[in-house]
């Protein structure tokens, strides 16, 4: 498959920054908002915003059990931050009535690094994305982000905090075709997560 089609859920959020990383990866970005327009991609990205408005557009676009069956029939999807949550089969710390999409059987703490930390950058190491022995660490922006708690079996842990109070949290997680970033790489200039998840699409 050259060039996939991959659809931006753009309820809310980092929309654009998505568009342009996935153009510069050589995949060509769609907006996505409606039921038709989901049937029609290759593959998703969730991108970062505020989980709790994505959910509630989502519900009221009827678009949340259309998402739910495309995910469960095997669409590649890659989720950021909010979309990280959205991915989530188990959610801490949601409103009260917040739903996921689900899929990656793994347990996300929304809000998770506290109030004093809002946002933060740290370096991640991505030996599971570039392998190469001279990679450098992925520099990774943190906003109001989640962290994941657990896995579950079919999960691969990916990326980890590497140092400082929160050293070890788990903030990469990938399962099948689908893959979930606490952090935002849509943000950092640096397309090696997103051309991954582009060459993830292109064997699906
Ligand atoms: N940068 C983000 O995507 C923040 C996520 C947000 N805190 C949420 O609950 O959805």
């Amino acid at each position: 498959m050259t060039n996939p089609r991959i659809g931006i859920l753009a309820l809310q959020g980092d929309v654009r920054e998505h568009h342009r990383m996935l153009a510069e990866c050589d995949a060509t970005p769609v907006s996505v908002r409606r039921p038709e327009e989901l049937l029609a991609v290759d593959a998703l990205v969730v991108p970062g915003g505020e989980s709790t408005t994505m959910f509630k557009l989502a519900a009221a676009f009827d678009l949340l059990e259309p998402l739910r069956k495309q995910v469960a029939a095997g669409m590649p999807t890659f989720g950021t931050c909010a979309g990280m949550i959205m991915l989530a089969d188990h959610l801490r710390d949601g409103v009260e009535g917040q739903q996921t999409i689900g899929g990656i059987d793994m347990t996300v703490r929304r809000n998770a690094f506290g109030r004093q930390v809002d946002s933060f950058e740290a370096d991640v190491s991505l030996d599971r994305i570039d392998a190469r022995a001279d990679a450098p660490p992925f520099h990774a922006v943190f906003i109001r982000a989640p962290w994941v708690e657990g896995v579950g079996e079919s999960a691969e842990v990916i990326a980890r905090i590497a140092s400082g109070p929160a050293a070890g949290r788990i903030v990469a997680v990938r399962q099948g075709d689908l893959l979930a970033t606490a952090f935002h790489p849509e943000i950092a200039g640096d397309t090696r997560i997103h051309r991954y998840f582009v060459e993830l699409v292109k064997g699906a």
